[in-house]
């Protein structure tokens, strides 16, 4: 009950959770992680199936037509403060994004799937922009998106450059990877917001206020803070000796349903390996396995989707406190998937809470008090 843990809030077919094996509408991450790419998830989440190549082509076109921002993002980003919180200005911008979509309040099955398109399309241009906009940098607005893929766009409008195959590859990984997990806290949230038939602008946006938190999706950039903190392997023991004597959180570690290990790690741990060998510098991998095997035999602890995540994108090139934006890049599609489910068989999300307050008190006039 505490912290609506087990609680059963609606039903999906999005994705299942069970005995430790995740499932995108009944297709299992192994599977899709070795097959499948992010275009090919997306329409699977959104359509109950996996597309065949004219679907695949058309989706893709769509997202590179409708992947064009507004002028006005861009001012709007120019009026950030360039150290201002990365997730709190791609909230903002998606809210932004609102004032020029005329089809904002048609909840209609086309209009709804039409938003989730340019929605899906612009996000990572975002991410990319507000990047280099801090940075004094202008932004990329070309499109690669039919040809190549959203991860290789997304390397390509953040740095500039095309981006190395193997870097495009690992990106496509972790989009799928963090696609979609049932009713998560952000997810959950979208699914409430839209649930008063609010629309799906105003979904996503609660989602990221809601992923944004270092219990949830900020975990992975908390996981860089922690490892540059340690510095190097011979400080692991003692740093993590200290946390754990103060009952302090150990972040990219446990999980509210994986209490047997999060089924992520199994592809995440040997990507940052990879990827550590690609970049010739082993430091942090070699760290996070110690920390794994440490927190693992004192607190019977196993880590999470952000832990070997943080150490991908940290070879990827990526500034750390971008990470929970990319996880929001890919959780739009999932987010997005709940969001037209809601709305499809709708019903006004509203639990109850356990009174535990105070009862019967007499009013006191004011001078009394
Ligand atoms: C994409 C994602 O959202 S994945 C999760 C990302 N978040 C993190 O990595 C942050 C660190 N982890 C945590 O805070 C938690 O494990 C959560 C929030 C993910 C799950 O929380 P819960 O389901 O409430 O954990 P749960 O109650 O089962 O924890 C059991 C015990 O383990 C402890 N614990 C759980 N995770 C951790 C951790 N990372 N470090 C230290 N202790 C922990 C709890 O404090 C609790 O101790 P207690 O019984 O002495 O009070
Ligand atoms: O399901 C959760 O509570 C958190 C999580 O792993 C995710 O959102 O990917």
């Amino acid at each position: 009950m505490a912290g609506m843990t087990d609680v059963i809030a609606c039903e999906t077919s999005i994705c299942s959770i069970e005995d430790g094996i995740l499932r995108y509408q009944g297709y299992t991450i192994d599977d899709l992680t070795k097959n499948a790419t992010f275009e090919e998830v997306i329409y699977l989440l959104w359509y109950g199936r996996l597309p065949n190549r004219l679907e695949l082509k058309a989706l893709k076109e769509d997202m590179a037509e409708n992947s064009k921002l507004p002028p006005e993002i861009y001012a709007l980003l120019k009026l950030y403060a360039p150290w201002g919180n990365a997730m709190a200005k791609l909230r903002t911008c998606v809210s932004f994004l609102t004032h020029f979509d005329d089809e904002v309040m048609d909840h209609s099955f086309g209009a709804d799937h039409r938003k989730a398109i340019r929605i899906m399309a612009r996000i990572a241009a975002i991410v990319a922009a507000i990047d280099r906009i801090r940075k004094g940098l202008e932004p990329i607005e070309i499109n690669t998106i039919a040809a190549h893929s959203l991860a290789e766009t997304f390397l390509w409008l953040l740095t500039g450059e095309k981006p190395a195959p193997i870097a495009v590859k690992a990106l496509d990984t972790c989009l799928i990877l963090h696609a979609e997990h049932e009713l998560n806290a952000s997810t959950f949230a979208a699914r409430v917001t839209v649930s008063t038939m609010s629309d799906i602008y105003s979904g996503i946006v609660s989602a990221i206020g809601t992923l944004k938190g270092p219990l949830h999706g900020n975990a992975n950039e908390q996981v860089a803070i922690m490892l540059e903190e340690i510095g190097n392997i011979s400080r692991v023991e003692p740093y993590l000796d200290q946390k754990i004597k103060n009952g302090e959180l150990i972040m990219g570690f446990g999980h509210r349903v994986y209490k047997k290990g999060d089924p992520r790690v199994k592809y995440l741990r040997p990507l940052a390996k990879e990827l550590a060998d690609w970049r010739q510098d082993s430091r942090w991998y070699e760290m996070a396995l110690k920390i794994e095997t440490i927190v693992q035999d004192r607190k019977a602890l196993m880590p999470n989707v952000d832990f070997y995540s943080a150490l991908v994108y940290t070879s990827l090139g990526i500034p750390r406190d971008l990470f929970t934006l990319i996880f929001a890049i890919s959780r739009t599609s999932g987010w997005l998937a709940h969001i037209l489910e809601q709305h499809e068989n709708n019903q006004l999300l509203r639990p109850r809470a356990k009174y535990i307050g105070k009862k019967e008190v007499s009013w006191v006039a004011v001078e009394d008090r």
